[in-house]
C-alpha cells in the first residue's frame, strides 16, 4: 500500500476532492485496465488507438476501485476521487515511477532506439556487463531478463507502470544495469517519460511504423526516437546514418560518436569478413582517438560492426576493461538474429528476424562477402497490417537470391495465399524464380532438403519467435527444432554415402 500523496507527487492535477485529505488514503496498487481492478486500486484511464479507457470508469469502480485518473472529467458516483490531468499516459508514468519508488534512479539505464538492431546491442551490453561483474537486465522485444528469470512482454517498451515495476523486482533481486530496447511507439506514447537513462545509443533511421496505429509521417517517427537523446545524460551515436545530424540538434545531453565511413570518437577500419562451420564474423580494428584494438564479431556483415561500436562505446564510458568487452563480443549471439545453425556440414542454414525490406535487404546483401553458391530465401509477410512490406520484401529477395520460398509468417485473420499473391508480384519481371509453399512447416522442410553443396538457406522473419499467428490464436511453432529433425533424417538416410566419401 503507497500514500495517495507519494503516488501524486509532482503530478498536476484538479480534484473533486481536497487534496489534504489524501495523506490518508492509500492506494493498494495501479491499473490502466478497468479489467485488473480490485478494491482499493487506482483506475488510470488511458484513450487509446481501439477504444477510449475512460468508457471502463464504471467498471473498473464496480470492481472497487475508487480513486480515478482522468483526462476527461466524467460524471461518477460522490465516493469516487477524481484525479484530473491534462495527459493521462504522462500522468501514468509518473505515477507508476512514484508508486515503485523511483527505482529507474537507482539503476544505471541503457536506453537502445533505432529503426535496427536495437534486441542485438541490448543483448551484447548484457552479455559484456554481467562478464565485467555488473549485474545486468534486459528489456525488449524478446522479454525481459535478469538474475535468470525472464518475463515475456507485450510490447517492446512496455507500458511505464510496467516497466516501472520491472526496475522495482530487477533492483531489489541486486541488478545494478538495464539494457532496454526503447521504441518510437514508446517514446510517442510516453512509456519512459521517467525514466532516468544514464545513456541513450541511436542505431540508424529508415521509413517503418508509418501508419494508421502509429507514427502519421517520416518526421514524427524521427522526433519520437530523438526524444530519447533529451532523457539521457550520455548519448552514443552513428554518425555514419543520414539522419544523425537531425538527431544530435534535438539532443540535450552530450554527444559521442561511432563510425565506419565518417570520422567518429570510435571508429572501424581493416575490415576482414571470416567464415566458420558454426558462425559468419567480421573482424576489424577499433580506433578511439589514442588507442587501437583488434575485434572480432561472430555475427556477419558491415551492421555487425556497427552493433559492435555502439556495445564498445557503451562499455567504454562505463569503465569496462577493453579486454572484456573484446572476449565477451566474440562469443556473443542472440536468438534469432542472423542465427547459423550448424546442422548440415555442406550448407549454411540461417535463422534471421528480418521481416521488412531494410533488414532483409542487410541480411542478404551482407552474405554476398561470404562465399556460397546458391542463396535461398525462405520467407512471408504477417497478414492485418501494412501491405507495403510484402512488396518491399519481394523486391528484396527478387533481387538478391537465387531462389525464393514464400511461405506464410503470422498471417493472422488473411488468407496466406493472398499475402503470397502480393509478395509474388515482385517476381513478375525479374529473373529469379520462386517456390510457393504456404505451410511453413513444409516449407522449412522443403529448404533444408534442397540444400546442396556451398548453398546459404535464410530462413527470414521467424526469429525468436517460437509461434505462428493463425487467426489471433498462437499455434506453437519451432522453426529451429523442423530444421535440425529435418536435418537429422537427412543425414541419417546419407549415412552410408558420407562414411564411404570419409
Ligand atoms: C497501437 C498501440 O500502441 N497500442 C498499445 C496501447 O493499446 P491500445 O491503445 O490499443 O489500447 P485499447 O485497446 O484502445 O484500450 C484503451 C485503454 O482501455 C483499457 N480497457 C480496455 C478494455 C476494457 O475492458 N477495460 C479497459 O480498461 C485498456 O487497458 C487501455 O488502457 O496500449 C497498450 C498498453 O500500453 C499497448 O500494449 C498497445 O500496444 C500494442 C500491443 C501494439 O501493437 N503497439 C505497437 C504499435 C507498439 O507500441 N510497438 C512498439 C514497437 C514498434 C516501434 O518501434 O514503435 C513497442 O514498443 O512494442
Ligand atoms: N545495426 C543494424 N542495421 C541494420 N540491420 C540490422 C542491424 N542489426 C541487426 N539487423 C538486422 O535486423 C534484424 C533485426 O535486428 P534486431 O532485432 O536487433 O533489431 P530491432 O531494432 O530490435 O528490430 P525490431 O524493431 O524489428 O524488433 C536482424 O535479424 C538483422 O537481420
Amino acid at each position: 500500500m503507497v500514500k495517495l500523496t507519494k503516488v501524486l507527487e509532482d503530478v498536476v492535477f484538479t480534484s473533486n476532492t481536497d487534496s489534504k485529505g489524501f495523506d490518508d488514503i492509500e492506494i493498494v496498487d495501479i491499473a490502466y485496465s478497468s479489467l485488473k481492478c480490485q478494491e482499493g486500486y487506482m483506475f488510470v484511464a488511458l484513450k487509446g488507438e481501439t477504444v477510449d479507457g475512460h468508457k471502463y470508469v464504471f467498471d473498473a469502480y464496480s470492481r472497487g476501485a475508487r480513486v480515478f485518473v482522468l483526462q476527461d472529467d466524467i460524471e461518477m458516483a460522490d465516493d469516487a476521487i477524481k484525479i484530473i490531468v491534462e495527459d493521462s499516459r504522462i500522468a501514468l508514468s509518473k505515477i507508476s515511477a512514484n508508486y515503485f519508488g523511483n527505482p529507474s534512479k537507482s539503476l544505471k539505464i541503457i536506453g537502445v532506439t533505432g529503426t535496427k538492431g536495437k534486441t542485438t546491442i541490448t543483448n551484447y551490453i548484457s552479455e559484456v556487463l554481467n562478464r565485467a561483474g555488473i549485474n545486468t537486465g534486459v528489456v525488449g522485444t524478446n522479454g525481459t531478463f535478469y538474475n535468470n528469470i525472464s518475463e515475456t512482454t507485450v510490447n517492446t517498451t512496455p507500458e511505464s507502470y510496467e516497466l516501472h515495476r520491472i526496475f522495482r523486482k530487477m533492483l531489489d533481486s541486486g541488478v545494478e544495469c538495464v539494457s532496454m530496447e526503447v521504441s518510437s511507439g514508446g517514446l510517442q506514447r510516453h512509456r519512459v517519460e521517467h525514466v532516468d537513462f544514464d545513456v541513450a545509443i541511436f542505431t540508424n533511421l529508415s521509413p517503418d511504423h508509418i501508419g494508421p496505429k502509429e507514427h502519421p509521417t517520416f518526421q514524427n517517427y524521427l522526433e519520437c526516437k530523438a526524444k530519447l537523446f533529451t532523457l539521457a545524460k550520455h548519448g552514443i551515436i552513428n554518425i555514419d546514418d543520414e539522419h544523425a545530424q537531425e538527431i544530435i540538434d534535438i539532443a540535450t545531453c552530450d554527444i559521442e560518436t561511432f563510425g565506419i565511413k565518417k570520422q567518429a570518437d570510435i571508429r572501424a577500419t581493416n575490415i576482414e569478413y571470416s567464415k566458420n562451420l558454426d558462425s559468419l564474423g567480421v573482424k576489424f580494428v577499433c580506433e578511439t582517438k589514442n588507442t587501437a584494438g583488434n575485434y572480432y564479431i561472430c555475427s556477419p556483415g558491415m551492421f555487425s560492426i556497427y552493433n559492435a561500436l555502439a556495445v564498445i562505446a557503451v562499455c567504454k564510458y562505463l569503465g569496462v576493461k577493453k579486454e572484456i568487452t573484446r572476449e565477451a563480443l566474440t562469443e556473443a549471439k542472440v536468438c534469432g538474429r542472423v542465427e547459423v545453425l550448424s546442422v548440415l556440414p555442406y550448407a549454411t542454414i540461417i535463422i534471421d528476424y528480418a521481416h521488412n525490406g531494410v533488414s532483409l535487404e542487410n541480411i542478404l546483401k551482407t552474405l554476398e562477402h561470404y562465399d556460397h553458391k546458391r542463396l535461398i530465401c525462405l520467407f512471408g509477410s504477417v497478414g492485418g497490417r501494412t501491405k507495403i512490406r510484402r512488396k518491399e520484401l519481394g523486391d528484396v529477395a527478387s533481387r538478391e537470391c537465387d531462389l525464393s520460398i514464400l511461405t506464410s509468417d503470422n498471417p493472422d485473420f488473411e488468407d496466406p495465399l493472398e499475402i503470397i499473391d502480393d509478395i509474388a508480384k515482385s517476381f513478375d519481371k525479374a529473373k529469379s524464380k520462386y517456390i510457393v509453399e504456404p505451410d511453413r512447416k513444409k516449407a522449412v522442410q522443403l529448404a533444408v532438403r534442397m540444400a546442396r553443396e556451398g548453398d546459404m538457406i535464410v530462413l527470414a522473419g521467424k526469429g525468436h519467435e517460437t509461434y505462428q499467428l493463425i487467426k489471433g490464436v498462437k499455434v506453437p511453432f519451432s522453426e529451429r527444432e523442423i530444421v535440425k529433425e529435418e536435418a537429422r533424417k537427412i543425414l541419417e538416410s546419407r549415412k552410408d554415402e558420407i562414411m564411404i566419401a570419409n
